[in-house]
């Protein structure tokens, strides 16, 4: 079959970050799913592959963590990783633009708002509106707070009625600008607290303005056509089945009763016997693996002998939930 350019295949795109925290990290992630990020031609190459599939399948896009929120929300990329804090920052209307498919255990932080150290009488937002009215009659100007997230402190100041106070843009070393006098306050992201510790800044004790991780994310404003869906549900299989295998265990034991066991098993535990019970037959549960320890305990007090804990690679079932969420999302 011959195809004209506007008919040939068009690859389901896929962003990831091409620098920073998040970058080893999602390639790990990858990796664990059994698809490698391959970037032939190296570091400065922007386009990539992923797995087997061919490049007319699949394209990955090396982009920076905010750029992958903006091509997500106008529909340049189907799916990509990137931090909450960057969604929400980037994109007004995020349930109408995006659906987050799932997040994934790394790039953790927290937008906060930082105030001085030395304002002893300021430990809250409603502090701050306080401060904010008087700040403005003792020194003519407003309060000034150094952000790169100024949609999410906008949003986040209004919520707490504080409307005294101005914007100073801060691409780079934020939590700096108080002690350099060009703000007063600041909004920005910590991990492990010791960049704002350093400049003497501490959080307000409501002043979380978002908890942030790095989260798979789809476009709803990019066209899905069936090859392109066809090739995300092949992925988010494969990244169902490893998130599922990495949070379960199995378990194999002889008991006398499996049918019995395996109920009080999965009302306790919430483990499953995905194979069924049968008697005389040894007894297989999928555990969650918090649980797998205690889990192991009830088998051996329903009279096994011998209780075998295992580590599962890939756990595949009928149901998929991060593509039917997906699917029933972009209408497929
Ligand atoms: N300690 C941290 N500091 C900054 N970002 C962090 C931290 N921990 C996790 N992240 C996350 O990493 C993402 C930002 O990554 P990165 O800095 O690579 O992207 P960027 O902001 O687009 O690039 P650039 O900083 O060059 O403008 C955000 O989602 C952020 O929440
Ligand atoms: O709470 P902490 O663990 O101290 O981490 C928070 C700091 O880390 C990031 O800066 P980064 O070092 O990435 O430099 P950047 O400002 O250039 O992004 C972020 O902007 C904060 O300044
Ligand atoms: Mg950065």
């Amino acid at each position: 079959m011959t195809h004209s350019p506007e008919t040939a295949a068009q690859p389901l795109i896929i962003a990831v970050p091409s620098k920073g925290r998040l970058q080893d990290n999602t390639h790990d992630f990858f990796a664990r799913a059994g698809l490698p990020v391959g970037r032939p031609g190296g570091a400065r190459n922007y386009r990539g592959r992923l797995g087997r599939f061919a490049a007319s399948e699949v394209e990955i896009a090396f982009l920076s963590a905010s750029e992958i929120a903006r091509e997500l929300s106008t529909g340049q990329a189907h799916l990509g990783v990137t931090g909450l804090d960057l969604v929400h920052e980037t994109i007004s209307q995020p349930e109408e633009l995006v659906h987050v498919v799932t997040p994934l255990g790394f790039g953790f932080a927290d937008v906060v708002v930082a105030a001085p150290d030395a304002w002893i009488d300021v430990s809250t937002m409603a502090d701050l509106v306080d401060v904010a009215s008087h700040f403005r009659a003792r020194n003519g100007g407003r309060l000034r707070v150094a952000t790169k997230y100024v949609a999410l402190t906008r949003a986040f100041f209004a919520q707490h009625g504080l409307s005294d106070y101005r914007i100073v843009e801060s691409a780079g070393a934020t939590e700096g600008a108080p002690a350099a006098g060009t703000a007063e306050l600041v909004v920005d992201i910590t991990t492990t607290g010791s960049t704002l510790a350093a400049n003497n800044l501490k959080v307000l004790d409501d002043g979380v303005i978002l908890k942030s991780q790095a989260h798979l994310v789809a476009s709803l404003k990019a066209e899905w056509t069936p090859a392109q869906l066809a090739a995300a549900r092949v992925i988010l299989d494969r990244i169902a089945a490893e998130e599922r295998a990495r949070s379960h265990r199995e378990i194999r034991a002889l008991v006398q009763a499996p049918e019995l066991t395996a109920r009080t098993a999965a009302e306790q535990f919430g483990a499953v016997a995905p194979f069924g019970t049968q008697v005389g037959q040894p007894l297989l549960l999928h555990c969650p693996a918090a649980r797998a320890a205690d889990c192991a305990t009830l088998l051996r007090d329903h009279g096994a002998p011998h209780v075998s804990v295992t580590t599962l690679d890939y756990v595949f079932g009928t149901h998929n939930p991060l593509y039917d969420p997906l699917a029933a999302r972009v209408g497929a």
